[in-house]
């Protein structure tokens, strides 16, 4: 888990890991920020896998039809996949807080710098990678959660993976895309430092039923001792003096 990784990646004690804790009052507002564009087109959407420490819906990612542009980056950078982190119980399982606050949950839209030839190539360098960071508050069930809550029955166990089509990431967003942004990390190994985080604000909502369905799904593979997927998130690692902007007066 996460304290051991230092020993096989110790990039896991740098300068500029994630996740981190955002303390509001400290985040300073940038006016040269630009509002967040997100283009996703809802056939780019493939598959959804269980990889043993998440589940994530993969896109196709050879053409720039599903981008970000604006924000704090500059250039186009492609959807390659989301995926979430969740906690055990209800107060637990985001990987940000805000000001020491956990959320339930947390959604990953990880896109990477179309100035390098590939997600690969581009998670080795400084800009080449930015993930939209979502949380997810307990409230009302999530319609738009629904569909992807649903597939994740026929993902049940590691290395599972099934079709997953005409999926509009985009009903995921909240209504503001007001966000924190900061120069981190990878969450999980390789903890490639080479991300620009770019955290929204608002919360989108997720109910008690719903986060049970993300925990029904297991770490471990078929015939392997039952392992409940939980608590995948990676604790707040050390500012060590970055600054965090915002883009919201
Ligand atoms: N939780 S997160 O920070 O959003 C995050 C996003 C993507 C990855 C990933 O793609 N890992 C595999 C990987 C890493 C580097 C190069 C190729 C890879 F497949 C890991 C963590
Ligand atoms: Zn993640």
């Amino acid at each position: 888990g996460p304290v051991n990784w230092c020993k096989d990646f110790p990039i896991a004690n740098g300068h500029r890991q994630s996740p981190i804790n955002i303390i509001s009052g400290q985040a300073s507002y940038d006016s040269a920020l630009k509002p967040l564009k997100l283009n996703y087109d809802p056939s780019n959407s493939t598959d959804i896998l269980n990889n043993g420490h998440s589940f994530q819906v993969g896109f196709v990612d050879d053409t720039d039809s599903s981008t970000l542009t604006g924000g704090p980056i500059t250039g186009t950078y492609r959807l390659k996949q989301f995926h979430f982190h969740w906690g055990a119980s209800d107060y637990r399982g985001s990987e940000h807080t805000v000001n020491g606050i956990k959320f339930p949950c947390e959604l990953h839209l990880v896109h990477w710098n179309t100035k390098y030839l590939s997600f690969g190539e581009a998670a080795s360098h400084p800009d080449g990678l930015a993930v939209v960071g979502v949380f997810l508050k307990l409230g009302a069930a999530n319609p738009r959660l629904q569909k992807v809550l649903d597939a994740l029955e026929a993902i049940k166990s590691k290395g599972k993976q099934t079709t997953f089509t005409n999926f509009d990431a985009k009903t995921l967003l909240p209504d503001s895309l007001d966000y924190w942004t900061y120069n981190g990390s990878l969450t999980t190994p390789p903890l490639l430092e080479s991300v620009t985080w770019i955290v929204l604000k608002e919360s989108i909502s997720v109910s008690l039923t719903q986060m049970g369905k993300f925990r029904s799904l297991k770490f471990s593979g078929d015939g392997e001792a039952h392992c409940c997927m939980q608590d995948n998130y990676r604790p707040t690692q050390p500012l060590k003096g970055r600054k965090v902007r915002r883009s919201f007066k």
